[in-house]
C-alpha cells in the first residue's frame, strides 16, 4: 500500500482486520472492514470506491497453521479468490496483482527455482495459493482478467516509520523466523529451530528471504505493467539466494549483538528443506 502511495495511486483497502491493523493506514486511505469471501462487500466496495484494479493480498500465510486448519485456508484463500474474482467480473473491473507464493512449488531439485518449475505445493496453503492461481488464471485466459501472479519468497524486514507506532499495533508483527526470533530473544526467551537433520549444509532449512519494500516495488511494477496494457504473467519474487536457518539465528546475533542459545526442536510439518 505505501509503495503504491509512493508512486501516487489512489488506494482502498478492504481488510477484515484479523491480522491486520487500521491504526497502520495512512488517514488519507479509506478502509472497508469486511471479509474478501463476502461478496456483498467486496461488489460494493469495488463499485462504491471505483476501483479500477485490484492487488489482492487477502489470505491467510502460515504454513504450520494450514497443516493443523487446512479448511480454514481453502475457505479464505481459495473461496475467497474466486469470490473476488466473481465481484470483480460483476463490477467491471479487470486488472489484478495475485499475492502468491514459492510454496507453491514444494520441494524441488533445482538450486535455483525457475517459474517454469512444475509446482509441487507440499502443504495447504502452497495448494491454497496454486489453486487461487488457477482461479485467476483461468479467468484471464477466458478473457475476463489481465492478471500478473507474484510468487514471493520469504518476505522479511519492515518499512521504516512501523516503528514508530504504537506498542499495540506492532505486537502482531508476524509468523515468520525473523519476527518470531526477535521476539523471543527479546523476552530473554531462546528461538527454536524446528529441525537440525535436513539435508542441507548445516541441517536447518534453506529459505531465500527479501526485502518487504522489494516486495512492495515488485507489486507497484505490476500494477504500471497491468495499466500499460500488459500482464497474464507469473514471477518469482526473491533474492536469488538461499539461507539457512542456523545463518539467520547468527545475523541476528551479530545486528543485536545478543549471543542467545537456540533450541533444537523437531521438524515442522509441512516445511520443505528449501
Ligand atoms: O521459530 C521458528 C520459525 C521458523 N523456523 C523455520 O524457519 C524457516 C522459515 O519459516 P517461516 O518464516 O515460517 O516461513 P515459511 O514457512 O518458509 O513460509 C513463508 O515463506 C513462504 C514463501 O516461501 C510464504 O509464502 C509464507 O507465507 C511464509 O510463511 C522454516 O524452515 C521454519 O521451520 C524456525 O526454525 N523457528
Amino acid at each position: 500500500m505505501r509503495g503504491l502511495l509512493d508512486a501516487r495511486h489512489r488506494v482502498v483497502v478492504l481488510d477484515d482486520l484479523s491480522t491486520g491493523d487500521a491504526a497502520a493506514l495512512p488517514a488519507e486511505v479509506p478502509l472497508v472492514r469486511a471479509s474478501v469471501t463476502d461478496p456483498a462487500a467486496v461488489r460494493w466496495a469495488l463499485i462504491t470506491h471505483a476501483v479500477t484494479g485490484v492487488v489482492h493480498l487477502a489470505g491467510r500465510k502460515s504454513v504450520a497453521e494450514s497443516v493443523a486448519r487446512p479448511l480454514a485456508y481453502y475457505r479464505q484463500n481459495v473461496a475467497g479468490t474466486l469470490t473476488l474474482v466473481e465481484a470483480m467480473a460483476e463490477a467491471g473491473v479487470r486488472r489484478i496483482v495475485l499475492s502468491s507464493s514459492a510454496a507453491v512449488y514444494g520441494a524441488q531439485e533445482a538450486e535455483t527455482i525457475k517459474e517454469e518449475a512444475v509446482p509441487r505445493p507440499m502443504n495447504p496453503y502452497g495448494a491454497t495459493k496454486l489453486a487461487s492461481e488457477w482461479v485467476v488464471g483461468d479467468a484471464a485466459r477466458a478473457g475476463s482478467l489481465s492478471c500478473v501472479i507474484l510468487r514471493y519468497f520469504n518476505v522479511a524486514g519492515a518499512w521504516a516509520g512501523a516503528a514508530d507506532r504504537p506498542a499495540d499495533a506492532r505486537r502482531r508483527t508476524g509468523t515468520g523466523l525473523v519476527p518470531l526470533v526477535v521476539e523471543a530473544v527479546a523476552r530473554g526467551e531462546s528461538p527454536t529451530v524446528f529441525g537440525h537433520d535436513y539435508p542441507t549444509p548445516d541441517g536447518s532449512c534453506v529459505r531465500d528471504y527479501v526485502h518487504v519494500r522489494d516486495v512492495a516495488s515488485a507489486h507497484v511494477a505490476a500494477v504500471e505493467a497491468l495499466v500499460g496494457g500488459g500482464g497474464d504473467a507469473v514471477y518469482n519474487v526473491g533474492s536469488g539466494v538461499g539461507y539457512s536457518v542456523g545463518e539467520v539465528l547468527d545475523t541476528i546475533r551479530r545486528s543485536t549483538g545478543i549471543n542467545f542459545v537456540e533450541l533444537h526442536g523437531g521438524r515442522r510439518p509441512g516445511d520443505p528443506r528449501r
